[in-house]
């Protein structure tokens, strides 16, 4: 007996997107399907290249055919992804989503976690950017071995000036410290640094890309109300230090992002620096800040905990020799952030169905 299309598609259906709660067919997830006697190949298009369900669903999908259709069908299936974005972005077309890495406190990590975040999307296939737009110390041209690049420009048909975003490790950059000299003072005060950021968002030539991430300054300021109420955003993540005085600033920054007015999206907690495990032991962990402070942080404020990133010197020496850490992906430091990476990407298909549906 033949295989039917309608066949293949019934089977599908009994295939739910654990996070969207719907079936594969229903979300328009399986394209390009051809059936040739008993070999049945498709393409699963997935929300994000960083999707952690990728073999989970590619299994459902094999078992429902194989169960519902014929236990002898060969079945390919391609994995591709189109990664969604939320319902209004009118504004910044080509840039599907707006994540900012914010901290309640300087130092606990946020360039760390926003740059090694940039490396693992771009890694998983994601076109990605990454602003810096940390003015009291703008740490990316460092982290990525760029201090002292300048970024060049190029002006449009209609006579604009753009300014082009310098690639490096698949992600396209602009920093603040690309535009100030390292051996001066803070030369941003106020509007001016609010001016110069959003022109780091309006005036560079970004492309398409699925995720521009945004290194945030520490704490809640000027610089935060205006990219919040400037462009549309898909989330922010929050990074934190196990210790209480992080913990306690922490939950300040994290509730402006709830303030009417802002309102928006926290895609969960990082705990950074979590645990130390040394090179000899590499079983042992030592919580020697505390422990699971961010994950309660996360539970009382009702968002998601992404995960811990342990205390490790390689960190250190990644950002400072302009290589983040997770460029080699066998290091458990590189493991975790792929895993907190995916988090946030399934969290933002999430937000983007939700405001999809509203
Ligand atoms: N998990 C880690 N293990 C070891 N060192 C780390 C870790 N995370 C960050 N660091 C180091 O801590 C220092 C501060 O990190 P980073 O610059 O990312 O923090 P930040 O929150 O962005 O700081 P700022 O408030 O200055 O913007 C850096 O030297 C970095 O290499």
């Amino acid at each position: 007996m033949t295989i039917s299309t309608e066949q293949v598609l019934s089977a599908l259906r009994n295939v739910e997107d654990p996070d969207l709660k719907k079936d594969l067919v229903t979300l328009n997830m399986i394209k390009d399907l051809s059936i040739n006697d008993k070999n049945i190949s498709f393409t699963l298009e997935l929300t994000t290249p960083a999707c952690p369900m990728k073999d989970m669903l590619k299994n459902a999908c094999t078992n429902a055919i194989k169960h519902f259709v014929d236990k002898n069908a060969e079945i390919h299936i391609n994995i591709t992804s189109r990664v969604t974005k939320p319902a209004d972005t009118s504004q910044l077309n080509e840039i599907r989503n707006i994540i900012l890495v914010s901290s309640g406190k300087g130092g606990v990590g946020k360039s760390t976690v926003a740059s090694n975040l940039a490396v693992t999307l771009a890694a998983d296939g994601a076109k990605v950017g990454l602003i810096d737009a940390d003015i009291y110390g703008p740490s990316v041209p460092t982290m990525f071995g760029l201090l002292g690049a300048k970024p060049s420009a190029r002006e449009t048909a209609d006579g604009k000036t753009l300014i082009l975003p310098i690639e490096k490790f698949g992600i396209k950059l602009l920093s603040l410290g690309f535009f100030a000299d390292p051996d001066q003072p803070v030369p941003w005060r106020g509007p001016m640094a609010s001016n110069a950021v959003k022109q780091l968002f309006n005036d560079a030539d970004w492309g398409e890309l699925d995720y521009l991430i945004v290194d945030l300054p520490p704490g809640t300021g000027d610089i935060h109300i205006t990219i919040t109420q400037s462009f549309p955003i898909a989330g922010a993540v929050i990074v934190t230090t196990p210790q209480q005085v992080a913990l306690a600033d922490t939950r300040k920054g994290l509730a402006m992002f709830r303030m009417p007015g802002i309102n928006i999206p926290v895609l969960g907690v990082i705990e950074n620096m979590a645990y130390f495990t040394p090179e000899e032991l590499p079983d042992n962990k030592y919580y020697i800040f505390g422990k699971d402070g961010g994950k309660e942080l996360a539970k009382s404020f009702d968002v998601p905990f992404l995960g811990e990133i342990p205390l490790v010197q390689g960190i250190t020496a990644g950002g400072d020799n302009g290589e983040p850490i997770s460029l080699d992906k066998t290091t458990p430091t590189a493991l975790a952030f792929g895993e907190i990476a995916g988090k946030i990407a399934q969290q933002i298909a999430i937000h983007n169905a939700k405001s999809a549906n509203c």
